[in-house]
Parts: C-alpha cells; structure tokens; sequence
C-alpha cells in the first residue's frame, strides 16, 4: 500500500495508538486493522519536541513483527527527525512524517527518507503558517496539519485550522492532506469539507464500544466531499 495519490486523493482512515492499551498494543493493532483500519499513524515523542515520551524504533519493529502488512505512518514528533531515518526504515515504517518546525534543511530531510524508500510527510503544528511547508508541496507525498498541539492524545479540536487545509486544496486537488487531533463525529464533517482526505483519529476510535461503527462513519463522511480531479 502506498499513501501517494495517482491523480485524486482517496480518503483513507488511520487510527492513532497513542490513547489505546499500550500494555497489548499489538493486540490492539490487530483489532484496529480488523476494523477497517486502512493504515495505523504511530506517534513518536521524544519529551523535547513535545512535553510527552512514546516510543521507538524498537517497538516499531516489534508491531511489524506481528503485522507484516499494515502500513505504519510514523509521525515523528522529535526535535532531531533526521537522526531517526535509519532506524524507522530498518524497523519497518512506511512513511516518515517530520515537523516542519523541527527540520533544519527540510530539502536534504526529504532526499534521505525517500533514498530508504519511504514516503514523506510533512507536519504542520497549529501555530505554524501554512506558508512554512507550501515550497515543499511536490516533493512530499502528504502533509499533516496538527488540529491539536502535538503531545497527547484526547485533545479537542481547533477549529481555526481549517482554512490551512483548504488553502492547501485550492492548490493541489491530489495532495494527500492528512488532518490529526480531536477528530470525531461532531468534527470530522469540517474536517472533510475543507479538503483533508487523510483522517488520523485516535480516542475517537480506539476508545469506542465498537471502532469499525466509528471508522465507517468517518469514512462515509469523508467520501461526501473526497475531491476527484
Ligand atoms: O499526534 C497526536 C497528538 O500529538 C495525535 O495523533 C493524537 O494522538 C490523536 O488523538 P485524538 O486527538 O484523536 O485523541
């Protein structure tokens, strides 16, 4: 599987792990993807970038152990995203999403994550002008704009990010645009209508009685506006 759009972004549903049972998180995993789950978003914190710790590449390495076919979307929220390249490839992650903010020379950051063969996404954290990632457009294959602050799961939803995401549809109608932070019933619908086809929902899904009810909802929702080209 591959995020990258051929010509019209499809919608696709990624569940977040932060908020789900760590204690059994392949468990979890599992259950997620049996749920309709079209990839799962891991959330890498370092305690610098953001004032909270998840894991690493080892645990990456341990899920794709136990699931060899899922695609792992690694949102890397840490201060020195270059440093862990190698090490997500080597474990088995499918894209590789660095925070604009944290980037030093984004260009050469781009360069290496595609010479390990991921995909390439760019993050966008709430306080961040959406001009920060509009030179880098064609040469990533998503971007990820942050409806919370980045840290922890459960947040609500800011509003005020949505003109980053149709801004970022008026201009590109293939661009996988990928929205992460308090997506929920109440809010997936602003979500979808502004353009964002990428859809990270975490306690929404993972804390439901039944998580494919709420994954095929969101889904549903987000196809009413899904842009053909
Ligand atoms: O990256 C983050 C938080 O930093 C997100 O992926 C959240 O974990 C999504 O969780 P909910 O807001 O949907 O509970």
């Amino acid at each position: 599987m591959a995020l990258k759009s051929s010509g019209c972004a499809s919608c696709q549903i990624g569940p977040s792990i932060l908020n789900s049972d760590l204690s059994c998180l392949a468990q979890e995993c599992e259950k997620l993807v049996a749920a309709g789950a079209d990839y799962l978003h891991l959330d890498v914190m370092d305690g610098h970038f953001v004032p909270n710790l998840t894991f690493g590449a080892p645990v990456v390495k341990c899920l794709r152990s136990r699931l060899p076919n899922v695609y792992f979307d690694m949102h890397m929220m840490v201060s020195e995203p270059e440093k862990w390249v190698d090490d997500m490839c080597d474990a088995g992650a499918n894209s590789y999403v660095f925070h604009i903010e944290a980037a030093k020379n984004p260009v050469e950051l781009i360069k290496l994550i595609r010479a390990k063969g991921m995909e390439v996404g760019i993050g966008v954290s709430p306080d961040t002008p959406i001009d920060k990632v509009l030179p880098f457009l064609e040469q990533v294959d998503l971007i990820l704009i942050m409806t919370v602050y980045p840290g922890f799961g459960g947040q609500s939803f800011i509003h005020k990010m949505m003109p980053k995401i149709e801004q970022l549809r008026k201009s590109n109608k293939a661009l996988n645009i990928e929205v992460d932070g308090g997506i929920n019933k109440d809010t997936i619908e602003i979500a979808a209508a502004s353009g964002a086809n990428l859809i990270v929902a975490g306690t929404a899904v993972v804390k439901a009685d039944d998580p494919k009810v709420v994954i095929e909802l969101l889904r549903s929702c987000v196809n009413k506006f899904v842009v053909k080209s």
